[in-house]
Parts: C-alpha cells; structure tokens; sequence
C-alpha cells in the first residue's frame, strides 16, 4: 500500500456556477435557429504541438443570441455608442513620454487606449469594482460594496490619469483608482484575446511523438515536481499516466485524491467492475464501446474519470482514447456553421437503470460542444450516442440540420488517425478528461477487473493553480 502523501496541499474550497449556451426557439431566425456566419479566423492545430487559440469572429455576431433572456430581450455584445455624442468626446493624452495612453469620456462609457488595446468601460462596472478598502476586501478577495446600491446612471465627476494609474471621482466624492495594466487584464477586451486553458491538441501522431513521459507513483505522491509535471501534461493533453501504482482499488483512490476531490455517483465513490452484468450498462459486459463521454446524462458531466486495470487475463479490451477538442477544431475549420449548431442544439442525455437494487433515472441536458460565448473557446464536449435520449428540445428542420453536423464530427472522431489505443496494465492507472477526450474499448475475452472513480473538475484547477500552473 502506497503512503497518502503529506497534507500540504489542503487548499480546498469551493465549487463554481457556469454558463451554459443555451437556445432560444423562441427569437431563433426562420429557418431555425443558427444565424449565417461568414468567413473566421482560426490559428491552431495542424501542427504537432500547436496550441489552442481559435477566435471565431465569425461566430461572434450570433453568440448574441446565447445570451438571450426569457423576456425576448436581446443582449448586445457589442459596445453601444447611445449617447456617446453627447459626451466630452476628446482624447486626452498622457505626458509626450507617455504617448501609449490616452482617454475619453462618453455618455455611458469610458475609453481607454493603453498599451495598444482599446478598452471601453461601463461607468457602473468602473464603479462595481473600485479596490479601495471600503469597497473590496483584499484579505479574502471579495466585494464589500453592495453593487445594487448603485446608481445606474452613475457618470464619474472626474478623470485623471498618470504614468500608472486612473483615478475617477464619482459624485459622492469617492475616488477609485485603477493601475492601467489591471485594467488591460481584466478589460473585456483583454480577455476575448485570451485562452482560458492553453492545450495541445493531438490526433495519434502528434500524441506519440510528443513523447509525454508518465510519472512514478512515489514521484507523483511524494514530490510537488511529480505532481506538477503531471498536472501540466493533463491540462496540456487531457490525458495522463501514472505508473508503478500497486493494484488495488485503495492505492488507485489516494492517487486520486492528489489531485482532487473523488465525485460519488450512482456507480458509488470508487467504483470496481468486470463483465459480471451487475449493473443495467454496457460497461459491465464484454462488448465493444466505441469512443464517448460518460455521465452525459448529468447536468454537468463529471470532470474526470480514472481508469486502473487490476487484473486481466484474457485476449483484447484496449482502451481507445481520442481528443474530442482536435475532432470539433476540424469540423470548425471545415464547417464552420455546423460547428456552431453543434454549439447550440440542446440535447438530453439519459440513462435508465432498473437492476436488482439499482434504480436510477439520471437526465442531462446541454449542447455536444460547449463554448465560452466571449472568446468562442471550447470547454466541454458531451457525447455519447448510446445515452443520447429522445431528441425532443429541436424542430424537424433544425434536427435533420442536427444530423449532419453530428455526422460531420463523428466521421473526424471516426479517422483511424485519431485513434489512440492503449492496453491498461496493472500498475499503470490513465487519468481522463471527461470534459474534452473521448474514451472507448476494444471486446475482450477472459477476466477483467477495472477500478477507478470519477474526480470534479473545480477541485483539480484548484490544485493545479496551486502549483502555479495556468489553469
Ligand atoms: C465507469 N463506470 C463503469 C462506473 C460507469 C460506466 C458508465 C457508463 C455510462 N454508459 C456512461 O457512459 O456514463
Ligand atoms: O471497460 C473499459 O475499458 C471502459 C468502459 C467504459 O467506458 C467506462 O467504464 O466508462
Ligand atoms: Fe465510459
């Protein structure tokens, strides 16, 4: 039995709400619900190593209509000018040393030109996230200042930029003060440039040749570097190997809890199967399954899934592993508006077990592919045709639209070229991201035990950013 590792990661905390694309039938054009899109840039892939960094212009017109709320109002993205005219509308520069700088007042906003981003900030958002003592808490990183005791028609007295800093006096005569380069990282305009996750995605080739070393149990549990390296490379990868691991389901599960919390589900917290039938799913035979996501049928997927075989004495049972993320960055380059669809059809998954002991009816609803609606970056992928349930959240005409586009991504998840095939071995435990690779298995013959659990996504970033690591 492996040693647990010294306590000195305990920094947990906390889980986070996210932002779900949605659709919206009701203000979708005719025709249903995907407005045209034209031309895109996109730079990733392709090469071994390249990094994910797609920004999708072209989607970004209709992304608006991810925002829509119930009332039929639309959210614009895009800066409104109103009453911009009315304002002061004069640039005003810093000192000739400082020429990057320069400002302007509006009606409704503020313009700021520094280090050559152009930032427009919402008077209200200016005042919303004033850092002065009475507004913020530095120790604990939270809002003091109660955001709906401002006015909204809130307008600064006064502006007054230096070197370093803005400076706005509102009317009560509070003063806020902003370091510029706080302002270019947290602007909306800073962030829509930025990736949330660097990845390397990768179909066999680049995967092999990137030769990603696995890390030693003892490595992993006993030194920050081990775990460290480790977490890079799955964040990097989505996938990740440790090796030297005894056996057992109880040494699988401390691996676990090095990096985050084990999530209990319906199959238990660490779970342990052959191809026994115990439960009302595949898994527990010695079928084939082709290449899918689990848990789909959740309203948040699980984050993780650790995979380690204890014991198998038989002939096949490879698993497949194939990076969901490199399949869809195919589909966007070459179609682009069934991306898109991809991104905003709902669907239920589900998944209906009535098994001696075991009654369970889960449903999940969301999107095959998730993305970020301000820079259009992919963040999850939920597929699973096996537990895809009975599309009935989409018109006929939108379905068959549906249809094609979810061909179009299998037949990319299909390419021999993006297959992954690894043997599990005893000792050798794969951790997977659920959110982004697809797994699947080969048929076997003769006895097979799996173990593994299911970890939260939340609880791995946190230890991940811990170590230092972008996450
Ligand atoms: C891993 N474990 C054997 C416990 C569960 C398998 C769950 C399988 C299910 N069809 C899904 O894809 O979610
Ligand atoms: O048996 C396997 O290798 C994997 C089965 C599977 O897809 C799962 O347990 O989620
Ligand atoms: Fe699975």
């Amino acid at each position: 039995m492996v040693r647990r590792p010294p306590s000195s990661l305990q920094h947990r905390s906390g889980s986070s709400s996210r932002w779900f694309a949605g659709f919206s039938p009701g203000r979708a054009p005719a025709g249903g619900g995907v407005e045209p899109s034209s031309g895109g840039t996109v730079c990733a892939s392709g090469l071994p190593g390249s990094m994910w960094c797609h920004r999708l212009t072209h989607l970004f017109s209709s992304t608006r209509c991810l925002l829509n709320r119930g009332s039929g109002h639309q959210i614009s993205w895009q800066p409104r000018y109103r009453k911009s005219l009315l304002a002061v509308s004069r640039w005003h520069h810093m000192a000739p040393a400082s020429l990057n700088c320069a400002w302007q007042l509006h009606g409704d906003h503020l313009e700021l030109r520094y280090a050559e981003t152009l930032m427009r900030f919402d008077y209200v958002w200016l005042r919303d996230h004033c850092r002065s003592a009475s507004c913020y808490n530095t120790k604990t990183n939270q809002r003091s200042l109660d955001t709906a005791s401002v006015d909204l028609c809130i307008k600064p007295k006064t502006v007054r930029v230096d070197e370093t800093t803005l400076f706005l006096t509102w009317p009560d005569g509070h003063v806020t003060r902003y370091g510029l380069e706080w302002l270019v990282k947290n602007s909306y305009e800073g962030q829509k440039q930025q990736v949330m996750h660097p990845r390397i995605l990768w179909n066999a080739e680049i995967y092999q040749q990137a030769q990603v070393p696995s890390v030693d149990c003892q490595n992993f549990l006993e030194t920050k570097e081990g775990l460290k390296e480790f977490l890079q490379n799955f964040l990097l990868y989505g996938i990740a190997f440790v090796e030297n691991v005894p056996p057992t389901k109880e040494d699988t599960e401390i691996l676990a809890e090095r990096i985050s919390l084990i999530r209990e589900t319906i199959y238990g917290r660490m779970w342990y199967f052959t191809s026994d039938f115990s439960r009302g799913d595949t898994a527990y035979t010695k079928l084939a399954l082709d290449r899918h996501t689990d848990t789909t049928y959740f309203q948040e997927p699980c984050g993780i899934q650790v995979f380690h075989c204890l014991k198998h004495e038989g002939t096949g049972g490879r698993t497949l592993l194939v990076d969901g993320f490199y399949a869809a960055e195919q589909v966007l380059q070459r179609a682009p508006e069934e991306f898109e669809l991809l991104t905003k059809v709902p669907l239920k998954h589900e998944y209906i077990e009535n098994v001696v002991g075991c009654h369970n009816h889960m449903i999940g609803v969301g999107p095959v592919l998730n993305i970020y609606p301000w820079n259009n970056e992919l963040y999850l992928i939920r597929y699973n045709n096996y537990d895809r349930a009975v599309i009935n959240t989409v018109p006929y005409d939108v379905v068959h639209r549906w249809y094609a586009a979810h061909r179009t991504l299998t037949t990319e998840l299909r390419r021999p070229e993006n297959e992954l095939w690894v043997k599990l071995k005893p000792g050798k435990a794969l951790f997977v991201d659920n959110w982004r690779i697809l797994h699947g298995r080969e048929s076997f013959t003769g006895y097979r035990q799996l173990c593994g659990c299911y970890l939260t996504r939340d609880d791995m970033l946190n230890t991940a950013r811990f170590l230092g690591l972008q996450a």
